[in-house]
């Protein structure tokens, strides 16, 4: 059978995660593969009801903690729905953001609320991706091209540059937690320059 393999990408946002995981995704089907391309929080439709509800109204629609209640319902779903038959069949999943996403972003908005999402991620979810690419981007550039995007969806990037900086560093801080996982690539280059680096890591763990 083909290899699985569960590929997520992480960073703020406006880092190029979208971009990037489509560039993937083409990259690997023009190889033969089987992609399942996908995203969070969605991916499902259940999940994509879910999303709605996250990313669009005031930026204080929700407590932090129903925040991650509601995100890690969405990922249950999606993770039933899409992700876990897809690899079963051995597609490559390239999904972007997933748990770590929410480790950063519901972790910045209040500190302590971590063992919180460990504890939810552990009885529900149980699974990490197989290998994570952290787009790593300074928040001025970031920010500016996510703004620029107008999609309606801006329920976190509404939050300001400084909360951007805290994912930043909420993001490099994980990836020296999961040193094999998470790879991170420098996002401030050209999308064809970072997606021969993506897809050189990507070629070494299907190997
Ligand atoms: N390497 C790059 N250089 C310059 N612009 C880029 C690059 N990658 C993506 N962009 C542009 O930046 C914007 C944001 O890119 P993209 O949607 O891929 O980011 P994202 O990380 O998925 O954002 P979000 O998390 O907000 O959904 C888009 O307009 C995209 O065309
Ligand atoms: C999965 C996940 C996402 N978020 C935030 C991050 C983004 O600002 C929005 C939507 O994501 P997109 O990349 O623009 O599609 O949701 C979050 O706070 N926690 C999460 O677990």
């Amino acid at each position: 059978m083909a290899p699985a393999l569960f590929i997520t990408f992480e960073g703020i946002d406006g880092a190029g995660k979208s971009t990037q995981a489509r560039r993937l995704a083409e990259a690997l089907r023009r190889e033969g593969h089987e992609v399942v391309e996908t995203r969070e929080p969605g991916g499902s439709p259940g999940a994509e009801e879910i999303r709605r509800l996250l990313v669009e109204g005031a930026p204080a629609r929700w407590s932090p903690e129903t925040e991650i209640l509601l995100f890690t319902a969405a990922r249950r779903d999606h993770l039933e729905k899409t992700i876990a038959p897809a690899l079963a069949r051995g597609a490559v999943v390239v999904c972007d953001r997933f748990a770590d996403s929410t480790r950063v972003y519901q972790g910045a908005r209040r500190p302590g609320l971590r063992p919180l999402v460990d504890e939810l991620h552990a009885r529900v979810i149980g699974r990490e991706p197989d290998l994570t690419i952290l787009i790593d981007m300074d928040p001025e550039t970031a920010f500016h091209r996510g703004l620029a995007r107008n999609t309606g969806e801006n329920r976190f990037e509404e939050m300001g540059l400084a909360f951007q900086r805290r994912l930043r560093e909420g993001f490099l801080a994980l990836a020296r937690e999961w040193p094999e996982r998470i790879v991170v690539v420098d996002g401030a280059r050209a999308p064809e320059e970072l997606e021969r680096e993506i897809l050189a890591i990507v070629h070494e763990r299907l190997q």
